[in-house]
Order: structure tokens, then C-alpha cells, then sequence
């Protein structure tokens, strides 16, 4: 496994550093001279964002990081990336020092390229109290009970996905096969999407913002920049639309108070009873959707990848994970697991994964269906990995099945 945590590690990494405003550079006039970490801003405008994105399309988004820390002998150097100065931290003290100084000494931030793309003019709060009103909502959208309900619409559309893409099929591609499905989900459990030519032009949209989310942001026609901000106008021209008809639906008693995370957007109400703006709502469904869509669908992949390489784990998983699994026996996890900070694929402290449950629920049932139904082998035995923004493997990871 260790490639793809190397991935999710450097991914973690920049997600944090770029969400960085790190005082260095924020209170620059108040601390007067501070003192830099060490690195390159790069090229004016540009930084070390073509070298970022070339080492990523290589397959060796690690390269890039690994290769400053042993230059600069330090776990925390400058650079430039997507038109925004940018602190990366790695290791497990740097990540102790994130996590437990979040609203202290950082704070959530994104580039103003990605914010173009993900909000609209109209929202006039910062991304940190975007995400901070994110966290705070979440939690309650997707309680325990709200999960357990949606298990049998999750499983439903895997039962769909893997009788009508593999059933019939000795061969199958598994990356396009996990984005299907996670977006599927995604559609049904956050706005009862579930017309298959809604959902697929909204895929088409969809997958345009996120290959031009992290790309160099010159928005000229025809760049991806430009075709992720129109994609991301016409996704949340829908989403409005959408929430528009079920404020009627719900008013008239034809839609459920709980049916999805949308209506329960709409009822939640803050501390004072203010409820969410159209826009507010259509903003946070398609931040979900991007935090979820990517990593969840190349999470599945890459467990699929490492099960086909590992069959011994396979027949482990096959057996299901833990001979009494009703029986509460915390012995179960006992031994050496990760040294505190180092394992950390949802992040830590404040800014921890509001969606980790629901990814984790949603790879289950993937995993499920799949083990319960068949071995399999890889068809090419070493598939290079791209990373962009995720991993992913650049064929898409086609395996022979075997039923049991
Ligand atoms: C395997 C799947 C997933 C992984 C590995 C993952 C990983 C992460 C990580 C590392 C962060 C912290 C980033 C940072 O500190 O800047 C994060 C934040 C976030 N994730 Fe996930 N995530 C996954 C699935 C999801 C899903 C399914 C959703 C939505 C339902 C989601 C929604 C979010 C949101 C909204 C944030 C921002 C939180 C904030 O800034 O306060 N994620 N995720």
C-alpha cells in the first residue's frame, strides 16, 4: 500500500499547505522581519506550479515534495504554486504543529484561482468561515441515523453498477467504474438526483472543474481554468434550480424532510434561526462534491489495485476482517498501529474530514460488492500512476474477473 499512502500523503500535504495563510506571509508587516523557511517562489506568476503539475502527470507527485525536503534538510520549505505564495509542511511534528494550531497561527485559505471556481461573488464570507460553517453543518447531515438510512440507496446503486458494468463482462476498467458510482451516490444521497442523462451531463460538467481546479489559472478560452469556471457555473445554475423546486416540493408536502442532504439543508437553521441562502446551499453541496467525488472513487481503485496485489490480504478480506465481528473485543486493535501524526488520509484537528463516515461507508459497500462477487487479476501488471489532482492509474486499472 505503500505507493498510494505516499500519494494521499503529498495530496494531504499540498491540500494543507495551500490552505495555509500562514502568518510568514500574512503578518508580515506586524512580526516584522520574520524568518523565512527555506525554498524557491519560482518564476514571477507561475512559482513551481508547471514543475508541481509535471512531476504529478509523471506519476511521482511525491517527487516533488521529497526532493525540496532533502534539498533544503527541512520538513518545511516555501514555494509558489497556482499564483499563491504557499508553505509546505510535512512530517509528523509539522503535521502536530497544523493540527493543533488551526484559527491560532493558521487558517484555512485556498488561492484565489481555486475560490474563482468554487464560489461566486455573491458569497461574501472567507473560505475559512465557508469550511467553518461546513464543519459545523455536516456533522448534523450526516449523523449516524442519516447514514444508516442511506446504506440501502448506497448499496442499491452498487448492486446497479456491478450487474450492469461487470456481470455479463470478463474484463473490466475499475477507475471509471468507482467515479460512476461514487458520483451516482453522490447525486441520489445529496440531491435525489437520479435521471441517468441528468446525472451524465452532469458528469461531463463535473469532471471539467475538477481537471481544471489545480491547473495554471489563465482564464482565456479553451484553457481548463476557463472550462472549469463555465462548468462550475452550470452546475450551480442546476443546483439552484433543483433547490428552488424542492423549497416548493417541501412547502406542498411532495418531498421529504430527510430524503437527502439538500433537504435537510434547507431546514437547518443556525443558532439565531437564520436558514441558508439558495446560493449558500448550492456553494457548500458543490464543495462536498468536490472533497468527495476524487478521493473516494480513487480510494476504491487503489484498494482494488493492492487487493489484486496482495492476495493473501484478498483472502483475508474475503473471510470479512474479524472472526466474531459482534463481539466487543477492543483486544482486536491492539498492537503496533501508526506512530501518532504520521498516518493521517482525513487530516487532523479542526479541519479533519467533515465527510470521512460517509467515505468510509461508501467504500465499504464498493468493496462489498466487489469481494463478495469476484477474484481478479490485473491486466497490466505495471500501471504507471498520474496524479491530477488525485491518483489514479493512467489506463484505469482493467482487471479479469473471476466469479466465485
Ligand atoms: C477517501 C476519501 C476522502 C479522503 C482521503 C479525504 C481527505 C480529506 C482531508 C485530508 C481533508 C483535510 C484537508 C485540509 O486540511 O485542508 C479533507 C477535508 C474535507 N473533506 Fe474530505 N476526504 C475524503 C472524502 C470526503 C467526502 C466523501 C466528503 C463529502 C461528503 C469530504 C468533504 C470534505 C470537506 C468539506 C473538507 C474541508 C473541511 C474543512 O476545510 O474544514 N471528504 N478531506
Amino acid at each position: 500500500m505503500d505507493l498510494f499512502y505516499v500519494y494521499l500523503f503529498s495530496l494531504i500535504v499540498f491540500l494543507v499547505s495551500l490552505s495555509i495563510h500562514f502568518l510568514f506571509y500574512k503578518n508580515k508587516s506586524t512580526y516584522g522581519a520574520v524568518c523565512l523557511p527555506p525554498g524557491k517562489t519560482g518564476w514571477p506568476f507561475f512559482g513551481e506550479s508547471l514543475e508541481f503539475i509535471t512531476t504529478n502527470r509523471k506519476g511521482h507527485a511525491e517527487k516533488f515534495i521529497l526532493d525540496r525536503v532533502a534539498k533544503y534538510a527541512s520538513h518545511v520549505f516555501k514555494t509558489h504554486l497556482f499564483g499563491a505564495q504557499t508553505a509546505v509542511f510535512c512530517g509528523p511534528k509539522e503535521n502536530k504543529f497544523l493540527f493543533s494550531n488551526e484559527n491560532k497561527l493558521v487558517q484555512v485559505w485556498l488561492p484565489s484561482s481555486v475560490t474563482k471556481v468554487i464560489f461566486t461573488s455573491a458569497v461574501d464570507s472567507s473560505p475559512g468561515e465557508e469550511a467553518l460553517k461546513i464543519r459545523n453543518m455536516l456533522p448534523n447531515v450526516l449523523k449516524p441515523e442519516n447514514l444508516q438510512r442511506y446504506v440501502s440507496i448506497i448499496d442499491h446503486i452498487a448492486q446497479k453498477h456491478f450487474a450492469e458494468k461487470c456481470e455479463s463482462k470478463k474484463e473490466i476498467l475499475v477507475y471509471p467504474l468507482a467515479r460512476r458510482y461514487t458520483f451516482w451516490v453522490a447525486c441520489k444521497v445529496f440531491i435525489s438526483m437520479e435521471d441517468p442523462n441528468d446525472v451524465a451531463k452532469f458528469t461531463e460538467h463535473f469532471d471539467a472543474l475538477i481537471s481544471g481546479l489545480f491547473s495554471i489559472p489563465i482564464n482565456f478560452p479553451g484553457t481548463n481554468y476557463n472550462k472549469a469556471i463555465k462548468a462550475s457555473k452550470f452546475i450551480r445554475k442546476h443546483f439552484l434550480e433543483t433547490i428552488k423546486q424542492r423549497k416548493i416540493d417541501l412547502a406542498e408536502g411532495k418531498a421529504s424532510p430527510t430524503q437527502d442532504m439538500l433537504s435537510h439543508m434547507l431546514l437547518m437553521s443556525d443558532e439565531n434561526g437564520k436558514f441558508m441562502h439558495e446560493l449558500d446551499i448550492a456553494n457548500k453541496i458543490l464543495g462536498l462534491l468536490i472533497g468527495g467525488y476524487d478521493s473516494s472513487s480513487s480510494a476504491c481503485t487503489f484498494i482494488v489495485k493492492y487487493l489484486a496485489e496482495l492476495p493473501e490480504i484478498y483472502a483475508e478480506v474475503y473471510k470479512e476482517f474479524f472472526p466474531e465481528p459482534q463481539k466487543f473485543d477492543p483486544s482486536r486493535f491492539e498492537g503496533f498501529g501508526p506512530a501518532p501524526y504520521t498516518f493521517v488520509p482525513f487530516g487532523g484537528g479542526p479541519r479533519m474530514c467533515p465527510g470521512k463516515e460517509y467515505a468510509r461507508l461508501i467504500i465499504l459497500v464498493f468493496m462489498h460488492h466487489i469481494v463478495k462477487r469476484f477474484k481478479w487479476e490485473k491486466i497490466i501488471p505495471d500501471e504507471k500512476i498520474v496524479v491530477d489532482p488525485m491518483p489514479f492509474p493512467a489506463k484505469g486499472l482493467p482487471i479479469r474477473l473471476y466469479p466465485h
